[in-house]
């Protein structure tokens, strides 16, 4: 089929890449010309494992064909289904801010007043029940002078990827949802997904839009309030003088809990957990509910990297006032330099706050980092933060955190709080674990 993809971020390159290698003619429409012409040369825009192999196959001088990019929205109407992967960033409030879906909306139902026959418009991104049928629908409407269910179709369909594995995430799906308002809309996303679903033998979930929209928020927030209830009972055995560890090894034998998303520590950040669970719950609020399991989430979450900080504190006897402090990973988990909400953001500040001094060292996030926190210096190496300091803190679980031994002697007082669980403990260091 031909489709085309508005937006070309994480999800928007992935889902168009991947979609070209199931066999789709894709082209992918994004304001940003860096983007297009990166794509057009036949190079991913994002780091992503597999992504520039797949980009590097279906665009570019030597790609298939399959796969292209343009800022022009007229492409739209040499293809069949377009999906809008647009941003859905929060306000202040922490309701969601649509003002980008709007924008690509209205530009979309634009280009959709002139196009022959029928087309199908499928939301991808993550936005709240209602905001398809309630405000991206009648957008397109208008702009198009042309009627829902009768001239187009508007489906909705969820994306469950993950930033580090998006490629396989996308490929290999536990499940694919298509939520329709019309029939044919519902074909169309049928037909889009018939490939994918065959070749990775996923199971569908047919609904409703509105329907689709929650399963998201319902996804995320129910790992969000998973990864805090492990958190919460993790502080708890932390007081009690148990490994936290040992105990969700224990429990994630029961197929009903399983073992997945049980690692206690410093807490989720990244783009989407965050931004997902507020979003959820400002619009659960707002029609006068309050749901008290995703706002105590958010509290446990907020404040485990505050007893990350008061654990170093205890051993540096609350002497931060002068201390250089190594700070082991700034991005919000391996794989990825994204620092979006990283847990290393609230750490860094609470340490310069008492009035410690801060060197960083993260494999991949130390060039972003400097958009987020101030008055860092950056190592090279974790030996390179190591040297000299008073205190480590882990914030990120890179694998070669693991291996690190003989470089804590270099430490003038070699106490590690670790967030991650990723320290091995060592005779010759003072070793002290968030929840173990
Ligand atoms: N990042 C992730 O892992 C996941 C994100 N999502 C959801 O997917 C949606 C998109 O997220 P990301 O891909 O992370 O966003 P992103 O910020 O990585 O990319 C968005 C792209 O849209 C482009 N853009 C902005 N306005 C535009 C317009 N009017 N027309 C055309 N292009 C425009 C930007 O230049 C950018 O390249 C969000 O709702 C997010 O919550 C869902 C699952 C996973
Ligand atoms: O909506 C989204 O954007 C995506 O959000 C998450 O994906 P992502 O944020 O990329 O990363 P995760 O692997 O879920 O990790 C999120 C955070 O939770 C933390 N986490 C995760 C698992 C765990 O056991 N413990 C833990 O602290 C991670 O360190 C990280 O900070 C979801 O896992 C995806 O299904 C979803 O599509």
């Amino acid at each position: 089929m031909n489709l085309s993809i508005i937006g070309s971020g994480y999800v928007g390159t992935t889902v168009a890449a991947c979609f070209a290698d199931l066999g789709h003619d894709v082209v992918n429409i994004d304001i940003d010309e860096s983007v297009v012409e990166t794509i057009n040369a036949g190079d991913a825009p994002i780091h992503e494992e597999g992504l520039s192999e797949l980009i590097a196959e279906h665009a570019g001088p030597n790609g298939s064909g399959r796969l292209r990019a343009t800022t022009d929205y007229a492409a739209v109407r040499d293809t069949e289904v377009t999906f809008l992967c647009l941003p859905t960033p929060q306000n202040d409030d922490g309701s969601i801010d649509l003002s980008i879906m709007e924008a690509g909306a209205s530009q979309l139902g634009e280009t959709l007043a002139d196009a022959p026959g029928w087309h199908t418009v499928v939301v991808k991104s993550t936005v709240v029940p209602g905001s398809t049928a309630d405000t991206i629908t009648p957008i397109l409407e208008r702009e198009s002078g042309k009627t829902a269910g009768e001239d187009f179709g508007v489906g909705m369909n969820p994306e469950f990827l993950r930033e580090g594995t998006a490629v396989h995430d996308f490929l290999s799906p536990d499940k694919v949802v298509l939520g329709a308002d019309d029939d044919r809309a519902l074909e169309d996303m049928r037909a889009v997904f018939d490939p994918l679903v065959q070749a990775a033998d996923a199971p569908v979930v047919e609904t409703d839009t509105r329907t689709a929209e929650m399963i998201k928020y319902a996804n995320n927030g129910f790992l969000a309030a998973k990864v805090s209830l492990i958190n919460d009972l993790g502080n708890i055995c932390k007081e009690l003088g148990v490994d936290a560890y040992e105990v969700a090894d224990a429990i994630g034998l029961d197929d009903r809990i399983s073992a997945q998303f049980l690692q206690s520590g410093v807490g989720w950040g990244g783009s989407c957990f965050p931004k997902d669970t507020r979003a959820i719950i400002s619009a659960a609020e707002a029609t006068g509910y309050e749901p008290a399991v995703l706002n105590a989430a958010v509290e446990v979450n907020d404040r485990q990297p505050a007893r990350l900080v008061a654990l170093l504190a205890e051993h540096l006897e609350g002497e931060f006032e002068g201390a250089e402090i190594a700070v082991l990973g700034l991005a919000f988990k391996p794989g990825t330099d994204d620092m979006r909400n990283s847990r290393a953001i609230p750490v860094i500040d609470d340490l310069q706050e008492r009035g410690a001094t801060v060197t960083a060292y993260d494999p991949v996030a130390a060039d972003n980092a400097p958009n987020y926190v101030d008055d860092v210096t950056y190592a090279d190496s974790a030996a390179g933060a190591l040297d000299g300091a008073d205190g480590a803190v882990v914030v990120t679980d890179w694998d070669e955190f693991a291996a690190l031994d003989a470089e804590f002697d270099a430490m003038a007082t070699p106490i590690v709080v670790d967030g991650r669980r990723v320290i091995e403990r060592r005779d010759g260091i003072t070793y002290e674990g968030l929840t173990w």
